[in-house]
Order: C-alpha cells, then sequence, then structure tokens
C-alpha cells in the first residue's frame, strides 16, 4: 500500500480554519502554517483560532502548526492554498523557485492574482514552474460558517487527471461534507471569481432595498453575463491553441451553485461588503467594518482589466467595478443596469 501523503494548509482565515477542521474531522494529520505565533500559542494552549471560525475545537494532536512556511512546505507532499488573493504572492515570495517541485497544490482561492490578473495555476506555474499536472482546485458551494456547523455542504474538486482529483477528494469526504470532482480546472475558477463580483452586486442591490424580485432577475442575468464571458474566453484560448473551444457544465453546483449560495447567504462576504456599499459606506469604512476579505472587491478590478482583452458583454460586472474603483454612486449604476436586464 502506498504510504499516505502528507498535507499542510497554508493560511488561518474562515476557510483555511473550516478546511483544517474537515480534514482533522476525518482523523488526518496536518501541517499548518499560521502567520502569527500568538494565533499558533492559542491554538495550541486553547485548541482554536482565536480569529476566525472560533467555536471550532481541535484535536492539536492532529496538527503540526507552525509559522514558518518553508518549512511547512518542506514537511509536505500536498498544500492546499487558502490566503486571499490579495496576499499570495507577499506569503508565497520568500520560497525558492524549486520549492514546489514535485508537490501537488490545491488551490482554495477564489480569485485572480492582483496586478497580474491570471489565475492561480498560471501564476504558479511563471513563479515556481509547477505544471498544471500538480495542480488542483476546490470551488463550493460552501461557505465556513456552515462547515463549522456541520452542516451538510459540498464541495468540487477539479484538476487535470480524475483519478489524482479523486484520491485528494477523498481525504475530505466525510459525515457532513461531500465531494464533486470534474477536471473543469479553469472553468471553475474563473466561475468562482465571477461569482464573488455578482455576490457583491447583490450585496449592492441589497443596501440600496431593491427586492427579492430584483434579485431574481439580476441573478439571472449574472449567470447569463458568466456564460458570456466564459465562451468569449474559451474561444480566445481556442484561437491561439488551435484546439476547439472547452465547454463547461454550467449547471454544476461550481457554477451555478456557488453563484446562488454567495448572492443570498448571509454568511456570504462578498455580500455584506456589496450591502455596505449600497447604503453608503466608502471602500475603506466597508473593508474596516468586515474585517475580512471581500474577494469580489480585488476580483472587479482584475476582471474588468482582463476583459479588456476578452471584450465579453459585460454590463454587471462593469457597473459594480465602476462604483467600486471610479466613485459612480451606486444608484446611479443600478438603474443604468435596470433597463438593459432580460
Ligand atoms: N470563507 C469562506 O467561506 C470561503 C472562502 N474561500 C476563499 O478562501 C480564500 C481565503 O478567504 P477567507 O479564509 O474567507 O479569508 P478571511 O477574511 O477569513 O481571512 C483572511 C486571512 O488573510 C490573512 N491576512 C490578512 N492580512 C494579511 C497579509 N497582509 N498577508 C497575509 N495574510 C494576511 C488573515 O490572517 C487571515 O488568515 C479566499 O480566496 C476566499 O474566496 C473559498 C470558499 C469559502
Ligand atoms: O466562496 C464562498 C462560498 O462558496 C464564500 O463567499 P464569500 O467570500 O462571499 O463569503
Amino acid at each position: 500500500m502506498s504510504k499516505e501523503k502528507r498535507i499542510g494548509i497554508i493560511g488561518s482565515g474562515s476557510w483555511a480554519t473550516a478546511l483544517a477542521k474537515i480534514l482533522t474531522d476525518n482523523g488526518q494529520h496536518i501541517h499548518w502554517w499560521i502567520r502569527n505565533e500568538d494565533t499558533i500559542q492559542h491554538l495550541q494552549q486553547r485548541h482554536h483560532n482565536k480569529h476566525y471560525l472560533t467555536s471550532v475545537y481541535f484535536d492539536t494532536s492532529l496538527l503540526s502548526p507552525d509559522s514558518h512556511l518553508a518549512s511547512v512546505v518542506a514537511a509536505c507532499d500536498q498544500l492546499v492554498l487558502a490566503v486571499p488573493s490579495a496576499f499570495l504572492e507577499d506569503v508565497l515570495q520568500t520560497l525558492p523557485p524549486d520549492a514546489l517541485q514535485d508537490k501537488q497544490v490545491i488551490s482554495a482561492i477564489k480569485g485572480l492574482v492582483p496586478g497580474r490578473n491570471i489565475l492561480i495555476n498560471e501564476y504558479l506555474e511563471q513563479q515556481f514552474q509547477l505544471p498544471d499536472s500538480q495542480y488542483f482546485t476546490i470551488t463550493g458551494p460552501c461557505h465556513a460558517e456552515e462547515v463549522a456547523n456541520e452542516k451538510l455542504s459540498y464541495l468540487t474538486f477539479s484538476g487535470t487527471s480524475q483519478e489524482a482529483t479523486q484520491a485528494i477528494a477523498d481525504r475530505f469526504t466525510g459525515s457532513y461534507l461531500q465531494t464533486i470532482v470534474n477536471t473543469d480546472l479553469i472553468g471553475v475558477q474563473l466561475a468562482a471569481v465571477l461569482k464573488n463580483i455578482y455576490a457583491l452586486g447583490a450585496g449592492i442591490a441589497h443596501g440600496l432595498e431593491y427586492g427579492d424580485n430584483f434579485l431574481s432577475v439580476f441573478i439571472t442575468n449574472c449567470f447569463r453575463e458568466m456564460q458570456t464571458f466564459l465562451e468569449k474566453y474559451e474561444e480566445q484560448q481556442a484561437s491561439v491553441s488551435g484546439l476547439p473551444p472547452v465547454a463547461h457544465n454550467y449547471s454544476a453546483s461550481a457554477y451555478l451553485g456557488d453563484l446562488l449560495v454567495t448572492c443570498y447567504s448571509l454568511h456570504s462576504r462578498n455580500r455584506t461588503f456589496g450591502n455596505m456599499i449600497g447604503k453608503g459606506y466608502s471602500v475603506k469604512a466597508a473593508q474596516l467594518e468586515l474585517n475580512m476579505i471581500a474577494e469580489g472587491y480585488y476580483a472587479s478590478k482584475c476582471m474588468y482589466e482582463m476583459n479588456q482583452q476578452i471584450g465579453a458583454y459585460m454590463p454587471v460586472a462593469q457597473a459594480v467595478y465602476a462604483i467600486l474603483w471610479q466613485q459612480v454612486h451606486p444608484s446611479e449604476a443600478f438603474m443604468a443596469l435596470e433597463k438593459g436586464f432580460i
């Protein structure tokens, strides 16, 4: 029998903590990169993360927490990336270019790399020569808070090989956690980036006091916009590779399901952030109040810039970008949107 791969989690926010719970509930030992020594000390003494998902208690005999990233990376065969996209470069920059050689990297990040406007696998390939065959993703629909409460949830695992991806998913499958496996590595990542922008928009709509009737039309149009972008994106990729465009299963949970849960759930950071913007908070004030990361804020800028090359018609993403980054008033931007919905 082959030896079980040693797994590590990089990050200690809500999602990293939820993933650590899932793995340790399955009896798996994890190496865990946690930025702050005092968070580690608290975890060891009091058995929980003092900042995020504080109700989750760990069997600390299953944890090797460490604030030295290089030691965690060296100790593991599989690494789960669970830091917000905005901090990824900062966090990984201390590692030498060959640090990920022979590792499987599993990204739980729902974002593009800000400034570079590229997917996480593209960044890892550029910086660490990580081939896509060693890259996997975890997408939703799933909120950390419901994992903390052991509410039945589904995670989608994607990778270039169904078999290797299934082996990773199996580590996470448990009594309250079902897993779905596919080979749609690129589509699920882009869908996750877009749904954060749309959930932020749904929050803005709520803050502006639009009702449920509007919201359902808003989400329907976001779903269509997501497909428009992905189709254009695939056409462009196909024109470069000479291969036929990849088709995506938009009704899969990682697409429609994650869009729905993030737009509707009160757990959503993006929806909460947008709600504050709709109510008139400045971006700075909303960030301070949220005290967590709303990826849609960064994604709206990345996607706006990325779409300069793709050229997809994206009125909703464009409106969210204009509100957050160009100081367009939310009610003005939404009034313009109202007219174009089908
Ligand atoms: N929370 C959730 O339910 C889910 C989150 N995700 C994704 O997981 C990723 C991580 O998000 P969350 O855990 O929700 O974030 P969070 O807002 O809960 O945690 C933020 C994390 O960033 C760290 N941080 C803050 N400033 C930093 C800095 N300057 N450098 C490095 N780290 C810094 C904090 O210590 C903390 O660990 C995101 O891409 C998110 O989209 C995906 C699925 C579900
Ligand atoms: O990705 C998520 C749910 O699947 C989390 O969304 P938020 O970051 O908006 O909380």
